[in-house]
């Protein structure tokens, strides 16, 4: 069977999108069809491969943990501790965030049960010739550019009005139910985030939210399935994410993000039921660069495949992005990035590889 996913099966939808991806063979397939096999294009570069310099640090315990019912309860220290994370590492795991369990295990279930339909099936949602939604793999520019050991499912998932259903795999049993539920829960939490950020930004509690128009949630299903020689390939290359947060759950057991953290790889290790968030390049350039959207990457092991949920909350594709008024000043913090429509950032980047933090770089002045 012809592993290959991406474009070229289904009609190019007539709307101009946010950018396109070349297809690419689907992972999970290549290993089914030969559990040893490692193609010469998932082979990264000596100076990218995870284990070069042997430069991961096992400091994952540093990585702050957010307690965001005290957050929410308006605990000082507990802001404190949030403006850190957000200045300091732009990385954060948060506890007792109200999502019920079974919301949280749904969810998992949902997309374990898409990744484990026969590939044919799968093959009905692939990413059309020009989006980015769909299953496949996003980023993907050119023939020569390595490729990630990841299958993905991209779809936006909010306001419910944008949806492309045609993509979303709605005769799964459940599928669709949990990812509303997950989608509307992680909504609230956004909301709880957004207060206290705004008035770290000199806000009111509503200023991030009004500021971003009708917010939209897209969520990526990212699926690795194990790999025979996990110190040769990368499960998601380093980036910064474009969003103005991302909101992650991870496998319990399995460790595969890391963080760059004081030029270090730092592995991200799984609290049960907590959900990982980072700063993006959204609320790094409305910050005006005092909170840090940080490089990041996904690892494979030999093992277990892994799975995790990345929620992307991002602005109305119309707002302007720049820095807030309240966040520059001429003698002390001058302005550092340009103000840009969001959907022509947004779309910059997908037009490109994952690469570090070139993409934030263009936003620079
Ligand atoms: O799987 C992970 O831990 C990271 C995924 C990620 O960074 C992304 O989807 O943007
Ligand atoms: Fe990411």
């Amino acid at each position: 069977m012809d592993p290959e996913v991406g474009n070229g099966c289904v009609q190019e939808d007539e709307e101009l999108g946010w950018g396109k991806s070349l297809p690419v063979p689907s992972v999970q397939e290549i290993v089914r069809n030969d559990s040893l096999c490692v193609p010469e294009r998932y082979i990264q570069e000596r100076q990218n491969r995870p284990d070069y310099h042997s430069e991961v640090s096992y400091a994952s315990s540093e990585i702050p943990v957010i307690n965001m019912s005290l957050l929410a309860n308006g605990d000082k220290d507990e802001l404190r501790n949030f403006d850190i994370a957000c200045k300091e590492w732009g990385f954060f795991q948060i506890t007792n965030h109200g999502i019920a369990e079974t919301v949280i295990h749904n969810m998992k279930e949902a997309i374990a049960a898409f990744f484990q339909l026969p590939f044919d099936e799968k093959k009905k949602y692939t990413m059309p010739a020009n989006d980015v939604q769909g299953y496949g793999q996003g980023y993907v520019v050119s023939e020569q550019q390595k490729l990630d050991w990841s299958d993905v499912l991209f779809l936006v998932t909010l306001p419910p009005s944008v949806r492309n259903l045609k993509l979303w795999p709605v005769a799964l049993p459940g599928f669709k139910e949990s990812i509303d539920q997950y989608s509307t829960e992680i909504r609230k939490v956004t909301e709880e985030i957004f207060a206290k950020l705004s008035l770290l930004m000199g806000m009111d509690t509503d200023g991030l939210k009004m500021l971003h128009g009708e917010m939209k949630q897209a969520t990526r299903m990212n699926y690795y399935p194990t790999c025979s020689r996990p110190e040769l390939v990368l499960g998601v290359s380093p980036h910064s994410d474009a969003s103005t947060i991302t909101l992650l759950l991870q496998d319990d057991k399995i460790t595969g993000l890391q963080i760059k953290h004081k030029d270090s790889w730092i592995p991200v290790k799984p609290i049960p039921d907590a959900i990982v968030v980072n700063i993006g390049d959204v609320a790094e350039v409305l910050s005006n660069g005092l909170y840090k959207s940080v490089e990041h990457r996904a690892v494979t092991n030999e093992k277990k495949a892994r799975m995790s949920v990345a929620t992307f909350v991002i602005p109305s594709e119309e707002v302007e992005i720049g820095p807030l008024e309240s966040m520059v000043d001429d003698k002390q913090f001058p302005r550092m990035y340009r103000n840009m429509k969001y959907v022509d950032y947004l779309r910059h980047t997908l037009e490109r590889k994952m690469d570090g933090k070139a993409h934030t770089e263009y936003l620079k002045l």
